[in-house]
């Protein structure tokens, strides 16, 4: 196994970066017969590794030494979990650099944007190490006078962690952090297309004194038999998953014989409303972030963008117009602003859309076509005259193709908006204090940004409603999700 030297000599510490997944404390280089797989740069079609294809028994191996290893890490005081996870977050931001150019390697987006994922990811870190210290029960009246009321929250147990390849730093991290700081262990699988984030975020959890099996890392091919391998185990007692709605759907299929505990963070079709009051260039820049933030392939990002009728032409115009400043290239090249899609598929999808839509009468005011910059690059493309019968407007396009549909009153937008199974993130521009208000409280939507294009951060409980998933990640609330809560009932006091 081998990861490439155009990768390797671009490291301060290429000691970082194994080629290998991580089992009971073990880098394991190779499986029994020898299966590998490539990781390649969609920004060249470079292979920068070859890893060894671990599957479905290797999955029962690393959940067997997460099962042994979680009970004395619960045991473990909350003050000396937090000081772990407190390591691994300064270990993180003392490799930024390093990660971020493993991140750029295997994914393309930009560098800058790869050490910002980087970053946000560590935040997780942090904020997890003092949450930890804030797990608390209670102590309720009882109902009867020799009777007391205790309530204790514990440790889920082992967690599978599966993650997608659009943020393979942040995503992972988002998770592992509130699992480890509350006592739980971890089996994690990143996606095939970027696993070399997180077998550097392993390294990383061995160089913080994490327990040998408490963090196990599966690097495979084989999405499915993981996935069947983690539902089958009753070891394992929650699964965390962030992807498409398509396998969250089969992930709740397959653990619902065991009851499986999920958490679920599936795709979205987030509406960017513009409203005639609103700040015209805080809403264009907005829109911007939004929109092409990792080339569109993010699952909040402005899917479809609603504009009022007053301010229709000169929004899409001032758009557009900052739109087409966008450069699409190498995520290593100073000035760029979007990498590649991260494969044919993504690129397929984009053209998909695209078409179809001018298929039915849309307008192309943007790009349109690939980018020169190589084969899987996208130039940033605007639409206009969109209509909801288009595929863009009920599905996820995941690149950077921004359809701006036209609208006159709030009633109408609001049931546009809301006309999907997706609920994920929603944005609105406007000034009106009472457009503000019942505009948020009528979007169908776990998130909403109100005058913003970016809402995701630490403090803040992310996650969607409808098919776009279950629970949340981060924030105080965050915790729960991989806590227990057990009632105690004391009597004969
Ligand atoms: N809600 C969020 O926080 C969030 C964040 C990022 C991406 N997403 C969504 O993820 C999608 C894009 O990411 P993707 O293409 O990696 O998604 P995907 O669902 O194809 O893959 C996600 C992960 O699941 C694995 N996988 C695939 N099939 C599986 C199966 N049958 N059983 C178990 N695991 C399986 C993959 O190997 C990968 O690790 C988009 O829909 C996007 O909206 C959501
Ligand atoms: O793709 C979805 C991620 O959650 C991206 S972010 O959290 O908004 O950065």
């Amino acid at each position: 196994m081998a990861i490439s030297d155009a990768l390797l000599s671009r490291l301060a510490d290429p000691d970082l970066l194994p080629a290998a997944g991580l089992v009971d404390g073990r880098w394991i280089e190779q499986v029994p017969g020898g299966a590998t797989f490539a990781v390649t740069n969609p920004a060249n079609g470079e292979e920068i590794a070859t890893l060894p294809d671990m599957g479905a028994a290797e999955t029962a191996e690393a959940i067997g030494a997460a099962y042994r290893a979680q009970k004395a890490w619960a045991a473990r005081t909350a003050k000396e979990r937090s000081a772990a996870l407190r390591k691994l977050h300064d270990l993180i931001l003392a490799h930024v650099d390093d990660l971020g150019t493993i991140l750029t390697m295997e994914m393309g987006k930009p560098f800058g944007e790869a050490k910002g994922e980087v970053r946000y990811g560590a935040a997780y870190l942090e904020w997890f190490a003092e949450e930890a210290r804030r797990v608390q029960g209670d102590v309720l009246p009882g109902q009867q006078g020799d009777k007391r009321v205790l309530v204790l929250k514990q440790p889920i147990g082992v967690v599978g962690m599966i993650t997608p390849w659009n943020f393979p730093s942040a995503m992972l991290a988002r998770k592992m952090a509130p699992a480890l700081g509350v006592g739980c262990a971890v089996v994690a699988k990143p996606a095939e297309q970027t696993p070399l984030s997180a077998i550097a975020l392993a390294r990383l959890c061995e160089r913080a004194g994490l327990p040998a099996g408490l963090f196990n890392l599966i690097v495979g091919m084989d999405g499915p038999a993981i996935g069947k391998a983690m539902c089958a185990d009753t070891r394992l007692r929650k699964l965390s998953f962030t992807g498409s709605t398509e396998v969250g759907r089969i992930l709740m299929r397959q653990g619902a014989d065991h009851i499986l505990k999920l958490s679920l963070e599936l795709g979205g079709n987030a509406p960017f409303i513009v409203f005639d009051d609103a700040d015209l260039d805080a809403a264009a820049k907005g829109a911007i972030l939004s929109k092409y933030r990792n080339a569109g392939q993010t699952c909040v990002c402005a899917n479809r963008i609603y504009v009022q009728d007053g301010i229709y032409d000169a929004f899409a115009d001032k758009f557009a117009e900052a739109a087409r400043t966008l450069r699409p290239g190498d995520g290593f090249v100073d000035g760029v602003d979007m990498g590649p899609l991260i494969d044919a598929d993504g690129l397929a999808k984009v053209e998909d859309h695209v078409a179809d839509a001018l298929s039915k009468g849309a307008e192309l005011v943007a790009g349109g076509s690939r980018s020169n910059a190589g084969a899987l690059f996208y130039e940033p493309t605007v639409l206009r005259n969109v209509t909801a019968d288009m595929k863009l407007a009920r599905e996820e396009t995941f690149g950077p193709v921004a359809p701006l549909f036209r609208f006159e009153t709030v009633e109408e937008v609001i049931e546009q908006a809301n006309a999907t199974d997706y609920g994920l993130a929603a944005y609105f521009y406007a000034r009106d204090l009472s457009c503000v208000w019942r505009v948020a409280e009528a979007l169908e939507y776990g998130m909403i940004g109100v005058n913003t294009g970016i809402i995701s951060n630490e403090g803040a409980p992310f996650g969607g409603v409808k098919q776009s998933g279950l629970g949340r990640e981060g924030s105080r609330y965050g915790a729960d999700d991989y806590l227990e809560m057990k009632y105690v009932c004391l009597g004969g006091v």
